[in-house]
Parts: C-alpha cells; structure tokens; sequence
C-alpha cells in the first residue's frame, strides 16, 4: 500500500485540506462531551434555563459546523480516491501493453482483468478508510483519554482497560482472516476465466451438449468463492457484538463507579454524562479504525497484486543489446539468422537454428505441417517473443535493437485468428492507420476484396462491429484484417494463415490485387493451403522447426520430399505435371 502513495501526489492540495477539516471535525466532536458536562452541572442543578437553552443552542450550532466540515470532507476524499484509482488503472494498463507476451501470460488475461477492477476498487477503499477512519482513531483515543483523565482518572483508567481488550480482540480476529483475504482474489481470477471461458465458448458447449458441465463448473467456482468469503464473515460476525458487549460493560461501570463518586461529593453528574460520551468516543472511533483493519487486509493483498504487474522489469533489456549486424547490406529486407526459439515452459524449442532471407518486392510463403513453427515465425517479426539466439534483421538492423514501436510501425500484421474490435467498419480501418483518408480505404478494401459487401450494408462503413467482430463471417473478418493492415502501407507484411477462411476464387482475386500493393514491400504468407502460395517467388517448407527446403514452386516440386506429400494431398495430377 505504501508503494502505491505515489499515486496521491498529484492530489496532495485537495488531501491537506481533507486533513485539516478532518481535524476540526474532531475538535467539534471532543468539544460536545464538555458542554454536555457544562449544561447539566451549570444548567440543569442550578435550574438555570436561560444557560441552558444557550448552551443547548452552541451544541446546535457545533453539530451544524461538523454536519458541513464532514461533507466538504466526504466530497473531497471520493474525488481524492476515485481520481487515484483511475490513474492506478491507467498506469497498470499502461504497464500490461509494455508486457512482453511471456510476461503477459505469467498473469494471464483474467487476473489482469480482476487486477485492474476489483482489486483497485479494494485498494481505493483501503486508502479512503485509512484516511477517514483510522487516521482518526488514535487521535480521538488520546485526546479523549486526556480529556477522560481531566473529569476522573480512574475512570479513564476503565475506559483505557476497554480499550486494550478490543485492540488484543481485534488483531487476534484480523490474523485469522489476512489468510483467507488473499486467496478470495485469487478465487476471483477464477471466476473471471471460468465465466470468459463459458461466455467465449458458448457455441462449443451447446453444440457438444456440456451445458450442464460448464452449469457445474461455475457453480464450482461460485461455491468456492461463497464459502471462503462466509467463512471471513463468521470470523468477524464475532467481533462486532463482543465489542458492543465490552462498550455496554464500560458504560455500566462507568455510572456504577462514577454514581458512587457523585454521592461521596467527589464529581459532578454532568462530569458522568461527559465520561459516557467520551468512552462511547473513543470505542466508536476504535470501532472504526478496526473496520478499517478488516478492509485493510483485503487492500493489502491487492496492492501486492497491483505492485506485482507495476514493478515488473521487463526481460526485454536482455535481448536489446545493439549488434554488430547494423552494417549489414542494406537489402535484402528481412533476414533470420540462425534463429533459436523456446516457449516459456516449452520442453523443447520451436525453431531451431532457423536462417532464410525474405527479400524486398517478393513474397516468401511459408509451408509446413501443423505445429511446425509457421504462426511461430510471422509472431517474432513483430517481437511478441524475444528469440534464444540469432537475430532477426531488418535492412540488416537488428530488431532486438529497435524500439517496439518503431519496429511495429514498420509492419502490417494480420493474425491467424481475425479479431475487429467494437465500433464500426470506420473505427477497425483508423486502427491501422490513426490519420487514413476514405479513398485509402476504398483502395485497401477494394484489394481486400471486401468493398462490394460494405457498399452492400445499409450503413456501408458506419455499421456497428460487434465484440470481436461477432456480426460477421470468418471470411469478411479475415478480408477486413487484411484491409486493416492494407491501409498502414507497411514496409513489411506479415499474413498468418490469413486466407484460410477465404473460398478459391476470392482467395486467386485477393492475392493477384496484392501483388501489386506489396512491390515495395516484403510480404511473408503463412499457409497450409499451396494454392494460397504457389505463385510465390519463394516458398520455405518448415518440417518441426527447420527448414527442409526453399525455391519456387516448380523446384520444391522437382526436389523437396516434404513439400512434394503437401502438394500431392492437395493437388490433382493435373496441377502436380
Ligand atoms: N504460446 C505457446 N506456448 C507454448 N507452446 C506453444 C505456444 N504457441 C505455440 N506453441 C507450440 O509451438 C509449436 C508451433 O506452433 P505454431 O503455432 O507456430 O505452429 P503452426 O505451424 O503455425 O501450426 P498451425 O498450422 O496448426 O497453425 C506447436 O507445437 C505448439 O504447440
């Protein structure tokens, strides 16, 4: 929690003022007690009524004073807190798209999800009742004490005892419960990706009929959650009334001892009154500050959380050593040099010592078998993982040298699995290009091959894209990636397994507009399909991560084994003469 006091600077002003009206809000409430005292011994005994309506007229005015302090207070402390939390939030997204993929999945989307909800939703609450309601308590404790002391020590003494038993109560309680605060965050994450796993795949489960399953899995999880968070209840359904019991106890003795002091001539009955309101004071503020170490746990466990994504130095450092490959020839354009490449917890790598050279103008495929490494390949040029050993250059650049952004900016990306975000046609084409002007769009939807189907929707380009673009098929999601990256007119393309929703004519069409589009540009094509690639001016087949052969469709024909069973389970032996 302390780590995450940074986020309160920016608000420092609007925090001073909270503490000084804090402060004479407690000197108004200290205050009350005394006049208490004042109104029966001065008013009420001696039958002075004009005294009393006017001291009965101060307490009026006091109570009015911290009724207004008390809301000025309450108004600046939710802006104060709202504001941290937003900027927490901001920072930890901030943080998670600096995350290199690795680092990403050691969280894992539903944690981040419950991190950056939830858990700084308790931290802000942590904070603001630190600030409102622990901040306070020892202050009223000893203020109140003292001022106990003033009207009869021994009964100050009583109070104080009162005191130490619900402090010992308390902090025996809140051990007990610290442990079971954390594991309900973690029961979060849970729920969080049981729920996205159910949400997401709601089609799979009807079709396979496991509804009841998914049913019971959640319920699971709910169970889970439910019982750990009864179980924190019960632990503190216990304190709440002992406290009442040992405040009701206090009172009793209070005007029991204090009763007999009034008799002996020792103190006044209005000082008795003045005692009651200070030990219901001090214990009430008590109350509180404990309420706050019930919270506090619970914001303790979720500034760890948070702190944890926050103060994680990227590994990237390691890979971003400069090269001495900057002198390299300038073409050819993207080369792998003898790339190394392991999955975090990977038992093996993926690629290895993997070199081929993409040149400019000219598009290279990339062929192989399922799971020998081709979605590999095309997610390293954009840097989603950093290699083992090799390098992959850039006009002989090092890309472990270049910054992420600079590097990106070079690439247009189209993904395996097309994904449009929420918004409209409009909004998922500025995405690849923030500035794009409507006739590029036009032309990087006409070589999409997609302007015919949004000059068909009634909104054209304003239709709405629903989550994950849900609202259309797996053919125009795909024709719309590739128009997205289209529109960035990149140095470097990047196309993985980008036309497999694609039929073959659409798929001929897309592919003979292109060549044209990426004369300037290289162009990387990750297939399984070969009519997707046999116009390639270089095809590299990938057998478990290593290239077994490179040419042209013609040569791989003539002398590559692995290539020559792809083509066969594809091709007719019309196309293979
Ligand atoms: N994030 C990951 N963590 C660990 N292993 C992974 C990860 N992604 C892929 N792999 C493994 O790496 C290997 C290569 O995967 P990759 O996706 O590159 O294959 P591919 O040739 O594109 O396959 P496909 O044609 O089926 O898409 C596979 O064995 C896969 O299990």
């Amino acid at each position: 929690m302390i780590k995450l006091l940074r986020f309160l600077s920016p608000y420092k002003g609007r925090v001073r003022i909270m503490l000084v009206l804090m402060f004479l809000q407690m000197l108004g409430t200290l205050y009350v007690p005394t006049l208490t005292a004042d109104i029966v011994n001065k008013g009420i005994i001696n039958g002075n009524l004009k005294l009393v309506w006017g001291i009965g007229g101060f307490m009026l005015l006091i109570a009015v004073l911290i009724a207004g302090v008390s809301i000025l207070q309450t108004y600046l402390s939710t802006s104060v807190f709202t504001g941290m939390g937003r900027d927490i939030r901001s920072a930890l997204f901030k943080k998670s798209q600096s995350l290199t993929i690795n680092e990403f999945n050691r969280f894992g989307p539903d944690s981040m999800i419950t991190r950056c909800t939830n858990d700084i939703t308790q931290i802000q609450q942590g904070y603001m009742a630190a600030i409102e309601m622990l901040l306070p308590a020892p202050i009223m404790a000893v203020a109140g004490l003292l001022l106990a002391f003033s009207k009869s020590p021994a009964l100050a003494l009583l109070i104080a005892a009162a005191m130490v038993v619900i402090c010992i109560l308390t902090v025996w309680i809140g051990s007990k419960a610290m442990k079971l605060f954390a594991g309900l965050q973690v029961m979060l994450d849970r729920i969080n990706r049981v729920l996205r796993e159910n949400l997401a795949g709601i089609r799979v489960i009807r079709a396979f009929n496991r509804s009841e399953f998914e049913q019971k899995r959640t319920d699971k999880t709910y169970e889970e959650y439910a019982f750990t968070a009864i179980r924190v209840n019960k632990i503190f359904a216990v304190l709440l009334p002992v406290i009442m019991v040992i405040m009701n106890v206090c009172t009793i003795l209070i005007i029991a001892l204090g009763g007999q002091n009034v008799a002996n001539g020792q103190m006044e009955i209005g000082d008795i009154m003045a005692l009651i309101e200070y030990a219901f004071l001090i214990l009430m503020y008590l109350v509180m500050g404990i309420m706050v170490i019930m919270i506090f746990p619970r914001a303790q466990t979720c500034a760890g959380r948070v702190n944890e994504v926050l103060d994680l130095c990227s590994d990237r450092s390691g890979a971003d050593t400069p090269d001495d490959c900057r002198a390299v020839v300038k073409a050819p354009k993207l080369e792998f040099c003898n790339v190394t490449f392991q999955y975090q917890g990977a038992e093996e790598p993926v690629l290895n010592n993997l070199s081929f050279t993409a040149d400019i103008g000219k598009t290279t495929a990339i062929i192989g078998g399922t799971g020998s490494g081709k979605s590999t390949i095309a997610s390293l040029i954009p840097r989603f993982y950093d290699i083992q050993s090799g390098e992959i250059r850039i006009d002989g650049e090092n890309i472990a040298s270049m910054s992420e952004e600079n590097l990106r900016e070079r690439i247009g990306f189209v993904p395996q699995k097309s994904f449009l975000f929420s918004g409209t046609i409009l909004d998922n084409f500025r995405h690849g290009k923030k500035d794009v002007t409507l006739t590029e769009i036009r032309h990087a939807a006409d070589i999409a091959q997609i302007s015919d189907f949004i000059d068909s929707l009634d909104e054209g380009y304003e239709t709405r894209v629903s989550q994950g673009g849900g609202n259309f098929s797996g053919g125009q999601k795909q024709r719309l990636s590739i128009a997205r990256a289209l529109v960035r007119k990149p140095e470097i393309y990047v196309f993985d397994d980008s036309f497999s929703a694609l039929d073959f004519k659409t798929d001929a069409k897309l592919r003979m507009a292109l060549k044209g589009e990426v004369k300037d540009a290289v162009a990387i094509l990750v297939a399984q399909r070969i009519s997707t690639i046999m116009d390639a001016e270089q095809i590299i087949v990938l057998d478990e991560g290593r290239v077994d052969g490179t040419g042209t469709h013609k040569e791989l024909l003539a002398n590559c084994a692995v290539y020559q069973q792809i083509a066969k389970s594809q091709l007719s032996e019309e196309e293979l003469s």
